[in-house]
């Protein structure tokens, strides 16, 4: 579904993606794991178009450029418009294809209620909403047009534990049952567990370790083992 072939990035003389090969299945869940500026987010934008690679080939669905159509994307703090009410945030896309407000309306408090949240969140502001209310409108929002391939990032970064932990059941539960196909950026390992069918840790600009979630425990890679124990010891530089 989604290709990586040897794809680079700089930015001015700083290497950023250095060779990343990375394949992702229909319906496949992929988690990218990596330190802090290991290059996750600019390998998203790559994926998504909003960054031109300097080398490489990236696919998807078998053409060289994502359609916007077909991809939702949960941003990191949800990044709802603070202006709008929560069901034309969640109906955004649908409102700009000229179907009624009515009809909009609609899918957005059915998406909503998928999220778990209530019909009379409908009309309120984000503002009016915890930030895990957010998470689960940004959620709906991610979700609305059904789309085949969805974005996670970061997506309980800011929560607590418990509501990071619905957060992730939701997400795997709402892939699984629209056979999206996801690409999730996250620092935290219970996400990973949650949500990923594979894992690609990111590295220096290349991929460092990839397997699936269930082989992560047995892997002996240094970089990966300093990153799921939280160590400052280890391959990884901790000045970045
Ligand atoms: N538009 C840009 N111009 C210049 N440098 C950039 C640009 N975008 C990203 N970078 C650099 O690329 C590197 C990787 O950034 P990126 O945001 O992808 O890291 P990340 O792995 O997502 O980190 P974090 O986990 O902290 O979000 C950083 O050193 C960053 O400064």
């Amino acid at each position: 579904m989604i290709h990586l072939r040897d794809v680079h990035k700089s930015f001015g003389g700083h290497k950023v993606l250095d060779g990343v090969t990375l394949d992702v299945a229909k319906g496949e869940s992929l988690v990218v794991i990596g330190g802090s500026g290991a290059g996750k987010s600019v390998l998203i934008k790559c994926i998504l178009g909003l960054v031109a690679a300097d080398s490489g080939t990236i696919t998807v669905d078998g053409k060289p450029k994502i359609e916007f159509a077909h991809f939702g994307m949960l941003f990191q703090g949800a990044a709802l418009f603070d202006s709008l009410p929560v069901w034309q945030n969640v109906a955004f896309r649908h409102l700009q294809t000229g179907i009624s407000r009515n009809q909009a309306k609609d899918i957005a408090i059915a998406k909503l209620r998928r999220v778990g949240l209530s019909a009379d969140n409908a009309d309120k502001y984000p503002a009016e909403l915890s930030g895990g209310m957010q998470k689960r409108a940004g959620l709906a929002r991610a979700i609305a047009t059904e789309p085949s391939i969805i974005f996670f990032d970061e997506p309980t970064t800011g929560l607590d534990p418990i509501m990071a932990g619905v957060i992730n059941r939701l997400i795997r539960e709402i892939v699984t049952e629209m056979g999206a196909t996801t690409i999730t950026i996250t620092h935290d390992m219970t996400s990973v567990h949650a949500i990923a069918d594979k894992v690609a840790m990111l590295h220096a600009g290349k991929v460092q370790w990839t397997g699936k979630t269930s082989e992560i425990a047995a892997s002996d890679d240094p970089h990966l083992m300093q990153f799921i124990h939280g160590s400052a010891d280890g391959p990884i530089s901790t000045v970045r």
